[in-house]
């Protein structure tokens, strides 16, 4: 493989009080062929401020733990807790606000609603939570990922990366506590995945002038997308296997390698 150590080098940031823990984490799917051990016994702790990556191979348990860090499924045994708040006991209205207010989300499907132009994109986390978007801010927001005079163009009307960067650049309105990215630069080429993981690596290293420091969990399969983040965890068979702090796409690509069943 050929992959390069890329430009996104970056000076190690002291680690904050954790964003999101999982601690002894359990998902038991049953389906009729019988148990899926889709996650076995994960503790981790994402520290505020950094960027983590999740791999490991296909049906390792990483979209399940996303999805169970985001609070978008419950753990079979286990708690998460997110910026200090513990996700078990909460109602669904009670998780749906706290999601709304601390958590951002950037998937391979840039999730955008069609019918909406990028600025209505970028507004309506405000719009939800009921507060009034702030027109300059978001202007500012997709002026920051490039999007300069494209605010009024619907999703349909710009390309993969664009759509993409309206995604970030909702993130960046909204400045989520945790951003959950899960193959944010899956359907782009090259060039506009590169963009956007250097977007994604600047949400962490931004200064913090007001809020939380912002913290970015991204699922990826890619080890040059993973090498933009401060630490890389390593999923098998549903269980943590290893971590790599700060490390290269060629590392990275040799530790997967390992862990790759032989076909
Ligand atoms: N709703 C479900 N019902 C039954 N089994 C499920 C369900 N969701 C996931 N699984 C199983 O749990 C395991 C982990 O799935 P998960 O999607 O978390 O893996 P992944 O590492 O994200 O995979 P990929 O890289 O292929 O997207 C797999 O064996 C999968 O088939």
């Amino acid at each position: 493989m050929t992959a390069t150590f890329p430009a996104a080098v970056h000076a190690p940031r002291p680690p904050g009080p954790p964003a999101v823990v999982l601690d002894d984490v359990t998902r038991t799917y049953r389906s009729g062929s019988g148990t899926v051990h889709a996650l076995r016994g994960v503790s981790h702790a994402f520290a505020a401020g950094t960027f983590t990556a999740i791999m490991g191979p296909s049906g390792s348990g990483k979209s399940t733990l996303m999805q169970i860090a985001a609070g978008l499924d419950r753990p079979t045994r286990g708690s998460v807790q997110v910026a200090g708040t513990g996700l078990a006991g909460l109602n669904r209205t009670t998780l749906t606000r706290l999601r709304r207010q601390m958590m951002g989300f950037v998937f391979q499907q840039y999730n955008l609603l069609d019918a909406l132009t990028a600025y209505d994109n970028v507004a309506l986390p405000a719009r939800l939570a009921g507060r009034r978007p702030n027109r300059a801010e978001v202007i500012g927001a997709l002026e920051q990922v490039g999007l300069h005079g494209l605010a009024r163009r619907r999703p349909p009307e710009l390309s993969g990366g664009q759509q993409q960067r309206v995604a970030i650049a909702r993130a960046l309105h909204a400045r989520p506590a945790v951003l959950f990215a899960d193959e944010p630069t899956g359907a782009l080429d090259r060039h506009a995945g590169r963009d956007v993981l250097e977007l994604l690596r600047n949400l962490v290293d931004a200064p913090v002038t007001h809020g939380p420091a912002q913290t970015v969990v991204m699922v990826t399969h890619d080890p040059l997308a993973a090498s933009y983040a401060d630490s890389v965890l390593f999923l098998a068979d549903g269980q943590v296997v290893g971590q790599m702090e700060r490390s290269d796409a060629a590392r990275i690509a040799a530790r997967m390698a390992e862990l790759e069943p032989v076909r």
